[in-house]
């Protein structure tokens, strides 16, 4: 039985106890169905018999219904509602329905709310990191990475672009697990920060035409160093994503994290592998085994980690174009900077 059943289950407990009636015609019902075996229907038989029909509803909703397979909750409202007790279903029904709209609107809160901090947060990059004073925008000077795919275990290689992050390679598919390593400052930070402030702008409107970064639902942008001493991502996304008067808790986010089609980027984990213990466990698939990784390192860190990575790219150093390419980009940057603040001292 799924978990929001079982819930729906605990939480309507004491009205259920109250008017459910475990009539001759409900239990002919959970019988043909399957729900409940001959044995079951003696035992509730013989509660109601020496204790009363309320105790026999509780032993039946907690210690029969939820271990009765993925159907059981769908053929208990059938059955009751075939068996004069519509009432209890439509109810059940209803709970159901509004605590879906409830889930979704949490969902919606956090992803407003990474967007608005992606946007915020990683709209600019600084080309000199020990002047923080001078920053350019990062949509104006970024220029396009090609990566380098090692396409089989002989290490034949390809090279790609970044709009084939997410494509399937070797299967049909989609990857779960990539690494993207590179030498010092080749730009493995640029391209994890442009993929999350892209995802921040919501959508690409179908431009990409690629499995691209807005088909994920959420994005989840971190540093390695932010899972040391998290037990969760859920954990990690409450302490270092989202303000502290936020009010999504770290369940609800475990939840919607299980739920939707999630892409979790995380950044240099050559600075911060050691006694990491989440996100080791999130490369083996040990947790979250079924959503996108993609992990950026320095070489040579993760040697006996490979096998857990279905692509692995290398940036590569620019080739003639795009060293000719970034330096367009940054002049024409810097000359409209320098303009606009010749105008502002006029
Ligand atoms: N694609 C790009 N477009 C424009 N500028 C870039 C790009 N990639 C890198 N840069 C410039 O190079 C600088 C260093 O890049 P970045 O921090 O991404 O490298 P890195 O590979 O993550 O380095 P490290 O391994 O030291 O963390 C950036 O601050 C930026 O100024």
């Amino acid at each position: 039985m799924e978990d929001h059943h079982k819930e729906c289950l605990l939480k309507n407990r004491s009205f259920m106890c109250r008017e459910i009636s475990l009539s001759t015609g409900l239990f002919a019902k959970l019988t043909e169905s399957g729900v409940i075996t001959d044995e079951h229907l003696q035992k509730l038989q013989n509660i109601i018999r020496n204790e009363t029909m309320a105790a026999a509803v509780l032993y039946f909703l907690t210690e029969l219904l939820p271990k009765r397979g993925p159907e059981a909750f769908d053929l208990f409202l059938k059955a009751l509602c075939e068996s004069e007790q519509r009432h209890v279903a439509e109810r059940l029904k209803q709970w159901m329905s509004d605590d879906c709209s409830e889930d979704a609107g949490t969902f919606e809160g956090l992803r407003s709310e990474l967007q608005s901090y992606y946007k915020r947060k990683l709209a600019s990059i600084r080309p000199m990191p020990w002047l923080q004073s001078i920053y350019l925008n990062l949509t104006d000077v970024f220029v396009e990475r090609q990566l380098k795919l090692k396409t089989n275990y002989k290490g034949d290689e390809r090279i790609v672009t970044m709009d084939d992050l997410f494509t399937p390679q070797e299967t049909e598919e989609i990857p779960r697990r990539l690494l993207i390593e590179g030498n010092p400052g080749i730009g493995k930070s640029t391209i994890c920060q442009t993929l999350a402030h892209e995802w921040g702008k919501q959508s690409c409107g179908g431009h990409c035409g690629t499995l691209c970064v807005h088909s994920f639902d959420l994005v989840l942008y971190f540093h390695a160093g932010d899972f040391i001493d998290e037990e969760s991502v859920a954990h990690a996304v409450q302490k270092h994503l989202l303000p502290s008067d936020c009010r999504i808790t770290t369940s609800e986010l475990q939840g919607i994290i299980e739920a939707k089609n999630v892409l979790i980027i995380v950044d240099a984990f050559d600075e911060a592998n050691a006694g990491n213990r989440t996100l080791d466990r999130l490369i083996k698939g040990d947790i979250l085994r079924h959503k996108t990784l993609l992990i950026t390192s320095r070489p040579n860190f993760l040697e006996n980690k490979q096998r857990h990575f279905e692509s692995r790219f290398t940036v590569e150093g620019y080739d003639e174009e795009e060293q000719l390419e970034h330096v367009k980009q940054l002049s024409s940057t810097f000359i409209v900077g320098a303009q606009s603040a010749a105008e502002g001292e006029c």
